[in-house]
C-alpha cells in the first residue's frame, strides 16, 4: 500500500521538552511527522527552561498549561503542512502524555471545551477552563510531607506498593493533589474535574474531558490494582477524611479498556485542519505505556528509554510489587503488566557532564568529546590488572531510585567489588563521561535481576534483545555501554523512530483500536504487521562475554554505594 492511501492514524506525544505527532498507514509505515520544541518555540513567551520552571526553594517543577494549548495548535498547524494527503484521511487518533501530571479544570470546562470556535486559538478559549494555569511535572520533588503519608496509610511502603504498584513517589498524582490541596486550598475546590497530562489532551481533541487511561491511572498511588478500582482510603488521604466521593467524581472513572474509542474529534479541528467529523479519539496512555506498543514486545526483552528522564520497560504477566520499582497496568493487554524503573537523573544529568568538557568544534551534536571520552575509557576505568574500578551517581535532582539527595558521589572498589571508599578527589574530568553511562546501567541492571533469566544454553540471566528509545538513543557511545552492561543475549536495537516512540505506540494504538477483529490482542494485530527492515536498526551485539561479568563483580559495590549514601539521608 502507498503512503497516501486507506486510512491514516496519528499518535501524539506531549512529552516534557517537546509535543510530537506522527501519523502512520495501515502497514505501520511513517506517512508525516510535526513537533513544538517548548523551549525554541515558546521559551521567551512563557520563560520556561527544559518544558518547565523550576523552585529550587520548594522542589516544585510545573509546566504553564497555555504553553501546550498554543502546542496543540501549532503542531497540527505543521503537521497539517507536512502530510503528503489531506488530514481527512485520518481515521483514529491516540497517542500519550508525560506519566503524573495532572492538570485541574475549573467548572466552566466542560461548557467551554465543547463551544471551542475555530476562528479563535484553543489558548485564548481554554485558558478560563483551568483552576490552575499549571500542571505539575514530574519532576517535581515538592511533597516530602505527602510521601511520608502515603507510605505510612496501609501500613509500610511495601503495603502500598503490593496495592497501587508503586510505593509513594513524590511525583505521583495522589501526593500532587494532596499537597495542592494544602498549598492551594481554593485550587483545589475551584477544581471540577483533574485530569492527567494523557486524558487532558485526549479532552482537548475531543471537546469533552476525556476518560483516564487504564494504565496512565496507576502513576497516581490511588489506584487498587489488585482490585481494578479506586482505593478509598487512599483517595481519602488524598482528599481529606470527608473528601473521597468528590475526588473520585473529580477524578471520574477510568477507561478500563484500551482499545475502544472515547469519542469523536471536535468540531474544532475538523473545521481548522481539516479532519474529518468520523475520526475517533482513543484513550491517551502515559508516555511510557506508549512506549511499550511502539512494537511487538516479547518477555524477556526490555526497553531502555533515554529521554529526559531513563526509563527502563518490561511486558510481564507476573505482577511482583516492590518499594523500588513500578508496576503498571499494560495499556493494550487485560492481564499484563508495564514493569518500569524511572530515573530523574537521565538525558540532562549527562548533558551536565557533556558540558564541563570543551564544547567541540563543527560537531554534529555536540556529543562529541562525550563520546570520545566514553569509547577511550575502558570499562569501570580498568586498564591494568590491580586498577580499581570506578562508580559514582552524579544526581543534580533529588533522585527517586533511590531516594537520595542531589549531589555528585565518586566511589572506587576493587575489580571484584570489595574494599568499596569514596574517593573524594575524584578522577579527571574525561572519566566521569564513561563513569555516569555505566552507573545508570549498573542500576537498571540491579534492580531488573529478579525479573530475568537465562534467555538460553548456559548464558547468565540477562534480557533477550534491549531496544534503545528516546533522543539518547541516537548516541553510539551510549549505545555501546548500554550493551556492555546490561547484556541482551540477541543485541541491542535503536528504533528508527529514535525520540518518537511515544508518538508511534499512540498511532499503532489507534491503529489497533479502530481495526481490530473481535477479540484481536494488540500484538496480534501489530505483530502481523510489523517488520524489522525499517522499524529498528541493530546497533550494538549486546551480551559479550567477560565483559558482562565484569560489571556484574561490581553489582554488590554499587548497591553498597547507594545503601551508605541513604543511611546518611537518615541522619
Ligand atoms: N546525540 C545525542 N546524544 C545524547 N543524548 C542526546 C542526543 N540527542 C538528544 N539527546 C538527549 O535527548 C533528550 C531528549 O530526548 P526526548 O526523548 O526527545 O525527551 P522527552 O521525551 O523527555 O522530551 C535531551 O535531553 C538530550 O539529552
Ligand atoms: O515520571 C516518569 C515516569 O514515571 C517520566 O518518565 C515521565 O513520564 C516523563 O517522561 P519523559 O518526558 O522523559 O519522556
Amino acid at each position: 500500500m502507498s503512503a497516501d492511501s486507506g486510512p491514516l492514524y496519528l499518535g501524539f506525544d506531549l512529552s516534557t521538552q517537546q509535543l510530537k505527532a506522527i501519523v502512520v498507514n495501515t502497514d505501520l509505515k511513517t506517512v508525516a511527522e510535526a513537533k513544538v520544541d517548548f523551549d525554541q518555540d515558546f521559551g521567551e513567551t512563557y520563560g520556561i527552561q527544559k518544558g518547565v520552571h523550576v523552585r529550587d526553594q520548594t522542589g516544585e517543577v510545573y509546566a504553564p498549561v497555555a504553553l501546550w494549548l498554543e502546542s496543540i495548535d501549532l503542531v497540527l498547524e505543521r503537521l497539517s503542512k507536512a502530510m503528503p494527503v489531506p488530514m481527512s484521511s485520518i481515521k483514529g487518533i491516540s497517542g500519550s502524555g508525560q506519566q503524573h501530571g495532572s492538570v485541574f479544570w475549573n467548572e466552566r470546562a466542560e461548557e467551554l471545551l465543547r463551544g471551542l470556535d475555530p476562528a479563535r486559538p484553543l489558548v485564548e478559549q481554554l485558558d478560563k477552563a483551568l483552576a490552575h494555569e499549571f500542571a505539575p511535572n514530574w519532576q517535581d520533588h515538592s511533597t516530602q510531607k505527602e510521601l511520608e503519608a502515603f507510605d505510612a496509610e496501609l501500613g509500610d511502603r511495601e503495603k502500598l506498593a503490593e496495592v497501587t504498584g508503586s510505593g509513594a513517589h513524590h511525583r505521583f498524582t495522589g501526593l500532587q493533589i494532596m499537597r495542592i490541596r494544602r498549598v492551594l486550598p481554593d485550587v483545589y475546590a475551584n477544581s471540577k474535574r483533574i485530569s492527567l497530562v494523557s486524558s487532558w489532551l485526549a479532552s482537548v481533541l475531543m471537546g469533552a474531558i476525556a476518560p483516564l487511561d487504564v494504565s496512565d491511572v496507576c502513576g497516581m498511588n490511588l489506584w487498587d490494582i489488585p482490585n481494578q478500582t479506586w482505593s478509598e482510603r487512599l483517595l481519602a488521604l488524598s482528599a481529606g477524611p470527608d473528601g473521597a466521593a468528590d475526588l473520585r467524581k473529580k477524578l471520574g472513572e477510568p477507561r478500563m479498556d484500551g482499545g475502544g474509542s472515547v469519542g469523536a474529534i471536535s468540531s474544532y479541528f475538523v473545521s481548522k485542519y481539516g479532519f474529518s467529523q468520523e475520526c475517533q479519539v482513543v484513550s491517551f496512555t502515559g508516555d511510557n505505556p506508549a512506549t511499550i506498543l511502539a512494537l511487538p514486545l516479547r518477555p524477556l526483552d526490555a526497553i531502555v528509554s533515554l529521554g529526559t528522564s531513563t526509563t527502563f520497560l518490561m511486558n510481564t504477566p507476573t505482577y511482583k510489587p516492590d518499594g523500588s520499582y513500578h508496576f503498571f497496568n499494560h495499556p493494550t493487554t487485560p492481564g499484563n503488566y508495564m514493569f518500569m524503573l524511572c530515573y530523574k537523573n537521565g538525558g540532562l544529568a549527562r548533558e551536565k557532564v557533556r558540558d564541563t568538557l570543551p564544547t567541540p568544534e563543527g560537531g554534529a551534536t555536540g556529543w562529541e568529546n562525550f563520546n570520545k571520552a566514553v569509547l577511550e575509557t575502558p570499562p569501570l576505568d580498568i586498564a591494568n590488572e590491580g586498577d580499581r574500578a570506578k562508580i559514582g551517581l552524579y544526581f543534580y535532582l533529588r533522585e527517586t531510585v533511590p531516594n537520595i539527595r542531589a549531589g555528585t558521589w565518586r566511589f572506587t572498589c576493587n575489580s571484584d567489588g570489595s574494599d568499596l571508599k569514596e574517593s573524594p578527589e575524584g578522577w579527571p574530568k574525561e572519566t566521569d563521561p564513561r563513569v555516569i553511562v555505566e552507573s545508570q546501567a549498573l542500576s537498571m541492571r540491579l534492580r531488573s535481576q529478579k525479573l530475568v533469566h537465562s534467555p538460553r544454553d548456559s548464558l547468565p540471566a540477562q534480557p533477550r534483545r534491549i531496544y534503545l528509545v528516546g533522543g539518547g538513543s541516537l548516541n553510539p557511545a551510549i549505545t555501546r555501554v548500554l550493551g556492555d552492561v546490561l547484556g541482551g543475549a540477541d543485541g541491542v536495537y535503536k528504533l528508527d523512530v529514535g525520540g518518537n516512540a511515544c508518538a508511534l505506540g499512540g498511532a499503532y494504538k489507534a491503529l489497533w483500536a479502530l481495526e481490530r477483529k473481535d477479540g484481536e490482542t494488540f500484538d496480534e494485530l501489530i505483530g502481523k504487521r510489523w517488520t524489522e527492515e525499517g522499524s529498528i536498526e541493530k546497533v550494538d551485539v549486546g551480551y559479550r562475554e567477560g565483559t558482562y561479568e565484569k560489571y556484574g563483580k561490581v553489582l554488590g559495590a554499587f548497591e553498597e554505594m547507594e545503601k551508605k549514601l541513604l543511611a546518611e539521608e537518615e541522619h
